[in-house]
């Protein structure tokens, strides 16, 4: 069948023919503007306590790469924020352009970066991650923004296991990172009720995304632009612009961690 994609046949645009609820009250990304966040001073720092040794392996997915973790215990997890009860993180990957003038999902006053950050976690009120899911309060995705600046040491490591998973459906092993080096100085943060930004478009994220970006250098963004779309013997065509735009506030609040 017609698999959803980023392309000009298969791209956003057309996703609500397969996945009505492209059109739902609370779908992601959005546009954030900062002056009309309101500051919540109930809203509690976020808590990410992350076990390298829960890495697990590298996977390019044919619509971006993932760096999957174990998550059958409670050793990597996001608690506090905007959020209650502890959320673990399943995976973290990424969203960028094919140039540095866009790539992010989410954008602040109209502003694209090259790229964004999201790390996926998962309600352990339930028994598992495709169990929360489809829930309201399932999953918790941290966003953060990168910038084009200095290369980012802190990512090098991923970059480097790109190679070996150029097309779709490639994986290796990834062991010992971690997660938390992704993260800026500052955990001030956004948050708004969402969706995934991918089909299914659930609409069961809570979105924490950071207001300070970390940086990723040109020559580091290129890394990211190897990568396929295509599978192996397919023909080739490079993984990137493999964004949503914003989507509809439609009423929504956008509350703000800091002043
Ligand atoms: N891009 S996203 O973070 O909203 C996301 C996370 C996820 F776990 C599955 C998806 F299909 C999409
Ligand atoms: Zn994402």
């Amino acid at each position: 069948s017609h698999e959803w994609g980023y392309g000009a046949t298969n791209g956003p645009d057309f996703w609500a023919d397969n996945f009505p609820i492209a059109n739902g009250p609370r779908q992601s990304p959005i546009n954030i503007v900062p002056k009309e966040a309101q500051y919540n001073s109930s809203l509690k720092a976020l808590k990410l306590r992350y076990d390298p040794s829960n890495a697990k392996g590298i996977l390019n997915n044919g619509h971006s790469f993932q760096v999957d973790f174990v998550d059958d215990t409670d050793s990597s997890t996001l608690t506090g924020g905007p959020i209650s009860g502890t959320y673990r993180l399943r995976q973290f990957h990424f969203h960028w352009g094919g140039s540095d003038d866009r790539g992010s999902e989410h954008t602040v006053n109209g502003i694209k970066f090259p790229c964004e950050l999201h790390l996926v976690h998962w309600n352990t009120k339930y028994p598992s991650f495709g169990e929360a899911a489809d829930k309201p309060d399932g999953l918790a995705v941290v966003g953060v923004f990168l910038k084009i600046g200095a290369a980012n040491p802190r990512l090098q490591k991923v970059l480097d296991a790109l190679d070996v998973i150029k097309n779709k459906g490639k994986q290796t092993t990834f062991a010992n990172f971690d997660a938390k080096t992704l993260l800026p100085g500052s955990l001030d943060y956004w948050t708004y009720d969402g969706s995934l930004t991918t089909p299914p478009l659930l609409e069961s994220v809570t979105w924490i995304v950071l207001k300070e970006p970390v940086s990723v250098s040109p020559a580091q963004m290129a890394k990211f632009r190897n990568l396929l779309f295509t599978g192996e013997g397919e023909a080739p065509c490079c993984m990137v612009d493999n964004y949503r735009p914003p989507q509809p506030l439609k009423g929504r609040q956008v509350r703000a961690s800091f002043k």
